[in-house]
């Protein structure tokens, strides 16, 4: 399928739906200083073929503009001629894609995501254990205990995107770059979004268990 075979309502459905993410994600302080980006995929998937809606590079996301989005192949080039640069890291979803066939990808730095990468950093994986929202993530074992993957936060992107796939478990939907932030990802906006405020909740009682020694 080619972008143009695409129809306009898929197109303008994900421009709306990154809209409001991007909105909501904003009210809560999600994107500091520009950080941030998030990506929703249309038409049909195949490993090397296909397109995703992603936010334009150092935009302030917390304010709406004509330019906050653009369409972009697998390879992370637009689709259409702009002068908008598509997301720094479009490589890393273009690569979780890849990997995945998810439909939407979300990626924030926050506090907590920050201090436990760190935290855990030299272990590759934040261990979370007995925490209710773990069944957000679609994991119903009780007193389900997870490892959230850690990968380098490397300045250069394609070599973090190299080491997305040995990092990527295939029942926990989302990993952490070290020091920089967390990539959550769904079959939809709507479980993207789940799977993210159930991560940043499971990191945060993680944070304060650990604060607290408890
Ligand atoms: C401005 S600090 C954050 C950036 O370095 C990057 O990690 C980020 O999340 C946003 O980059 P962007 O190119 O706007 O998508
Ligand atoms: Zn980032």
């Amino acid at each position: 399928m080619n972008f143009a075979d695409i129809p306009l309502e898929e197109k303008q459905a994900a421009l709306h739906d990154l809209r409001a993410v991007k909105e909501q994600f904003a009210a809560r302080g999600w994107f500091p200083g520009t950080s941030g980006n998030l990506s929703i995929r249309v038409g049909d998937f195949q490993p090397d073929q296909f397109y995703f809606a992603i936010t334009s590079s150092d935009k302030d996301k917390s304010v709406n503009t004509t330019e906050d989005f653009l369409f972009v192949d697998a390879a992370g080039e637009p689709c259409e001629t702009t002068k908008l640069r598509p997301s720094a890291e479009t490589l890393i979803h273009s690569k979780i894609y890849r990997m995945t066939g998810c439909g939407a990808i979300f990626h924030v730095h926050t506090v907590f995501n920050n201090l436990l990468s760190e935290r855990y950093g030299n272990d590759g994986f934040v261990p979370a254990q007995g925490i209710e929202l773990i069944k957000c993530l679609g994991i119903w074992e009780e007193n389900a205990a997870i490892r959230i993957p850690i990968v380098p936060n490397y300045a250069d992107i394609p070599s973090i995107a190299k080491l997305i796939p040995g990092a990527i478990q295939s029942d926990i939907p989302g990993v952490l770059l070290r020091n920089h932030g967390i990539y959550v990802w769904g079959r939809n906006a709507f479980e993207a979004k789940r799977h993210l405020e159930a991560f940043e909740f499971i990191l945060e009682v993680e944070y304060r268990r650990l604060a607290l020694g408890v």
